[in-house]
């Protein structure tokens, strides 16, 4: 492979998308063959460095997402949901390593990338980062080993532009808790309290979300029992964890057989 991996960028003007290929062209570890925007948008066309401010980089924005998947090792997809499914079916056509980084997926897209994994390598997860990942299992042993005396509460904040709430994060992270407590996060879920919401549930878990400003993406895992509390904090300050992750994850997923993984699979924890 020349240069390592080609890569293609999904939602190339988006936070993440220009993060992607800034990371990518810093390295010698994987090089850019593809940059994607929607039909209509004013990116298309144009050399990607360009539109970006800077120097030109030798490669056009385009919307025709299979011919560019066909030239690619790996697509990196930190867009929306329904266009996340859409990329996933033409990753799977094009047989290429799909690292999906997109939150906000309900159950049925979900279940429509899982049916794409049949037949491409698809590496999802809510959070890219090794830090958060390590806090997920962190998590897990730390609501294994308490009993429902300790209250669990997910606290999460991110900048004033973001869609969905909880975070993709907050989920890993609550569906973790749940995990070591032996239970389903579907069960025991308490989110968007308002209003006279009677006492706290033992054994639920609860989320709050926070937006404002240009917060990146902090999370805490708060155990609160009478006399005590333990709090696991992650904090992102900059949008690179993410993307070395999710590159991370495009070498990974390289020859590995066509199905569904995570980042815990990627970093081996
Ligand atoms: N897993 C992780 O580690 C992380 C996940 N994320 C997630 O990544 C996603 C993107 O975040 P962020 O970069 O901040 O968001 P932005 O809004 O900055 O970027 C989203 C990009 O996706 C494009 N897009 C949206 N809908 C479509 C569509 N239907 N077809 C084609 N392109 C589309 C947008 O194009 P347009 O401008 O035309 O709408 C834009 O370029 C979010 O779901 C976020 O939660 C973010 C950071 C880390
Ligand atoms: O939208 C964001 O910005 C982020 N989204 C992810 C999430 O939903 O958890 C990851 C990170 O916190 C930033």
């Amino acid at each position: 492979m020349a240069n390592g991996p080609g890569i293609v960028v999904t939602g190339a003007s988006g936070r993440m998308g220009q993060m992607l290929i800034e990371t990518i062209v810093a390295s010698d570890a994987y090089h850019l063959v593809g940059a994607l925007e929607r039909d209509g948008h004013d990116w298309v066309g144009q050399d990607v460095g360009i539109a970006m401010g800077g120097q030109p980089m030798g490669v056009t924005v385009t919307s025709d997402a299979l011919e560019t998947f066909r030239k690619a090792n790996a697509v990196i997809d930190f867009t929306a949901p329904a266009a996340t499914v859409a990329f996933s079916k033409i990753a799977a056509q094009a047989g290429v390593v799909h690292v999906i980084g997109t939150t906000g997926m309900t159950d049925d897209d979900l279940k429509a990338v899982n049916v794409s994994a049949q037949d491409t390598v698809i590496v999802r997860a809510g959070n890219m980062s090794l830090g958060v990942n390590l806090l997920v299992q962190l998590t897990k042993k730390v609501a294994a080993a308490l009993d429902e005396d300790f209250d669990i509460e997910v606290i999460e904040a991110h900048h004033h532009h973001k869609v969905d709430a909880p975070s993709g994060t907050a989920l890993m992270l609550g569906e973790a808790a749940a995990e070591g407590r032996g239970v389903l996060l579907s069960d025991v879920k308490d989110s968007g309290r308002d209003g006279i919401t009677g006492a706290r549930k033992r054994g639920d878990i609860g989320f709050t979300a926070i937006r404002g400003g240009d917060i990146v993406g902090e999370h805490d895992v708060l155990f609160a029992a009478a006399g005590e509390r333990i709090v696991l904090r992650h904090m992102a300050t900059d949008r690179k964890v993410f993307a070395r992750g999710a590159l991370k994850a495009a070498l990974w997923g390289q020859g590995k057989a066509a199905g569904e993984y995570d980042m815990l699979d990627v970093l081996g924890l």
